[in-house]
């Protein structure tokens, strides 16, 4: 074992189970409030997902960032997105101006946008920009590996450093965003070599790829599981065969969060996929995600089902950046605010049933 792989295994080791006495507790004080038991449905297992995680009743989350990860992919030189390559950095930069969408759900849900540059082709410089760069883009995942194991195990490394530094500045709920214009292809390819669902099933239009497009993607993704033959078992060969350097980062701030036993909220297919291998590759961590929202790509109900996670909100986006997670975080302060603001039975004088 490597440096990095034994820095990781040792990473993992430390992510352990829920506090299955803090959710029998939270769970034993929802039934003490002014309400019908169970009648806040979502909330109340939310409010249970948050204490099994945190170890508390009532966590302060107030801190909270969303960690961008951005990451070219070689992949594009196929056809497979509907935009260019050069949107990559462009939106980079657009997130440091606070102009995207995810700029604007995150200052309104109060979380800061951490924009973390794993691997976009150009060079970029910004004062607030975290500079993490493995390698300028991947290499086209139809003919080549998106990257070597060394370069996913740098990406990883990179989502955790960023998650401790924010731990350490005191933020204690995270969410997953990327930018990575062809991103959803090697996305789709992941899913299907870490699941064996079939290809159409998993493939969808991105950011709105024609019929023909599609049909160019989901070629592609053959073409790439037939070269590369990736091993389910192994999802950081996975993600280095047919992935990309900001999901592998992506795997890594899910590592890190769980690591810090903070709760962390998942957006959409990309964030997704990337959850579902950090779980692959550490089964514990899937009890500090919170699945935000059901994105309209093709292939996320079925990521989002072999995770076994129910998201909370529907609303027929299709962004990614972050912008599901971000309007999640509302609800995950109602949650809370559940938990600490609500009156008891014997508080109100309400008889109970
Ligand atoms: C302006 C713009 C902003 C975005 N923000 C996120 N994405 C999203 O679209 C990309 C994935 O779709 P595909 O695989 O079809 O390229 C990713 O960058 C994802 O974050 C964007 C895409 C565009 C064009
Ligand atoms: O679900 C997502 O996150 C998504 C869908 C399409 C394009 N980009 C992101």
């Amino acid at each position: 074992m490597n440096k990095l792989e034994q820095e990781l295994s040792d990473r993992l080791s430390r992510i352990g189970p829920p506090d299955e006495q803090a959710v029998s507790r939270a769970a034993a004080y929802l039934d003490t409030l002014t309400k019908p038991p169970g009648s806040l449905g979502k909330l109340e297992t939310l409010a249970c997902r948050l204490a099994g995680i945190t170890g508390e009743l009532r966590p302060d989350l107030s801190r909270r960032a969303v960690v961008v990860m951005a990451g070219d992919h070689g992949v594009c030189a196929e056809g497979v997105s509907a935009f260019p390559q050069e949107v990559t950095p462009q939106m980079v930069m657009n997130f440091l101006a606070g102009g995207a969408a995810i700029n604007v759900l995150a200052r309104q849900a109060g979380a800061e946008v951490v924009c973390v540059d794993v691997g976009v082709a150009a060079e970029l410089s910004h004062p607030r920009l975290v500079a993490a760069k493995v390698r300028p883009g991947t290499g086209n995942l139809a003919k080549e590996a998106a990257m070597t194991r060394e370069e996913a195990l740098q990406a990883v490394k990179a989502g955790i450093d960023v998650v401790d530094r924010l731990y350490g500045d005191g933020v204690r709920l995270f969410a997953t965003g990327e930018m990575g214009i062809g991103n959803t292809t090697p996305s789709a390819a992941m899913l299907v070599a870490l699941t064996g669902i079939g290809v159409e099933a998993a493939v969808g239009r991105g950011t709105g790829v024609d019929d023909a497009g599609l049909a160019r993607k989901r070629d592609v993704v053959r073409r790439a599981l037939d070269l590369h033959r990736p091993d389910a078992s192994d999802p950081l060969g996975v993600v280095a065969a047919v992935g990309g350097l900001e999901i592998a980062g992506l795997m890594g701030v899910v590592l890190g969060a769980a690591s810090r036993r903070c709760p962390v909220v998942i957006d959409g297919f990309i964030s997704t996929v990337a959850a579902l291998a950090a779980v692959r590759l550490c089964p514990q961590a899937a009890s500090c995600l919170i699945a935000s929202h059901r994105s309209q790509e093709h292939g996320h109900a079925a990521a989002l089902e072999a995770l076994g996670l129910s998201p909370m909100l529907e609303l027929e986006m299709r962004l990614g950046e972050g912008t599901g997670a971000a309007l999640a975080m509302h609800l995950i302060d109602a949650a809370c605010r559940i938990m600490s603001e609500m009156a008891t039975f014997a508080q109100a004088g309400v008889s109970k049933g």
